[in-house]
């Protein structure tokens, strides 16, 4: 039986000026699925993410989460509703450290302001400790605790991308839009992550849908791909098929189709590239 949606996007159009950045762009995930949405640089994968969360307002289209229609709700309501997400260019306060970011990001989920709970105002006491034991143990799970005290601006990047996650994590969501999860990540990293991901996915039973280029990742922890070229889906389908794709393969590497008959076994790894970034 199939699993019910989690995610439903229908004919998303959104242009700024003359450019079209998604173009009648559908897309669907399924409950308990991890999902990659690829594609060449500027194709329109992060605006596809900023139109999910309420970031950018489409001209027209639908998105439905959790079988509500959202797409004229706040970034923030959407939120609430479980969408959680992180960024390319990580979204941790470099100056708060690592316990204080992860309890921020948990304040979504009280009903007063972060700062009312930092300052330590009638009423919010029972729930600051709560939102640290949660801070703590999401601060485990991810191995951060040697760090947990340390401004986030003063560690390394693979470690601020952790972060980045627990933060996400911290908002008790129902789905996970990772952009770009990998990056900065050592091949070995980012492998570990694809581990991670799954163990997310079932322990918590989340749903995941993620922007990435680094192919060995999106092979080995994504159930579905969409490919997605000048704002339209290229094609969709199992990682296995979308690396043998010759379409895919062109769009990556500048081809036509007809010109890639037979796909290398790495297609969207570029020749002489590192460790399958695309
Ligand atoms: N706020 C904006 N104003 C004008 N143009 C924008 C805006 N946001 C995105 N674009 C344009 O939309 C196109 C798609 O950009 P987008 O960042 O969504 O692509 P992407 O697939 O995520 O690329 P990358 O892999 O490089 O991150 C680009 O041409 C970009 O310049």
């Amino acid at each position: 039986m199939k699993r019910r949606h989690m995610l439903k996007v229908d004919r998303l159009m959104l242009r700024f000026g003359g450019l079209q950045v998604l173009d009648g762009l559908s897309l669907t995930v399924r409950e308990g699925q991890i999902v990659g949405l690829i594609g060449p640089n500027g194709a329109g994968k992060t605006s596809c993410f900023n139109c999910l969360t309420g970031i950018y307002q489409p001209q027209s289209g639908t998105v439905h989460f959790d079988g509500r229609d959202v797409s004229h709700l706040p970034t923030h309501r959407r939120a609430r509703l479980g969408m959680a997400r992180t960024w390319q260019n990580l979204g941790v306060i470099d100056t708060l450290t690592v316990t204080e970011n992860v309890m921020l990001a948990g304040h979504q989920r009280t009903g007063y302001a972060a700062l009312a709970g930092m300052l330590g105002l009638p009423g919010t006491w029972h729930r600051e400790r709560e939102l640290q034991r949660d801070a703590a143990e999401i601060i485990e799970y991810f191995g951060l605790d040697a760090v947990a005290h340390e401004r986030t601006g003063e560690l390394p990047y693979g470690i601020r991308k952790t972060c980045d996650m627990a933060m996400a994590l911290a908002t008790d969501p129902k789905m996970l839009l990772l952009d770009e999860p990998a990056s900065g990540l050592s091949p070995e990293e980012a492998l570990g992550l694809a581990t991670t991901l799954r163990e997310l996915r079932d322990r918590l039973k989340l749903t995941i849908l993620m922007i990435e280029h680094h192919v060995p990742l999106v092979a080995e922890a994504c159930d579905h791909v969409y490919v997605l070229n000048f704002g339209q889906l290229l094609t969709e389908g199992p990682p296995a098929d979308i690396q043998r794709h010759p379409e895919v393969i062109a769009a990556y590497l500048g081809g036509t189709a007809a010109e890639t008959p037979e796909p290398p076994e790495w297609p969207l790894k570029p020749e002489g590239a590192d460790h399958g970034t695309a």
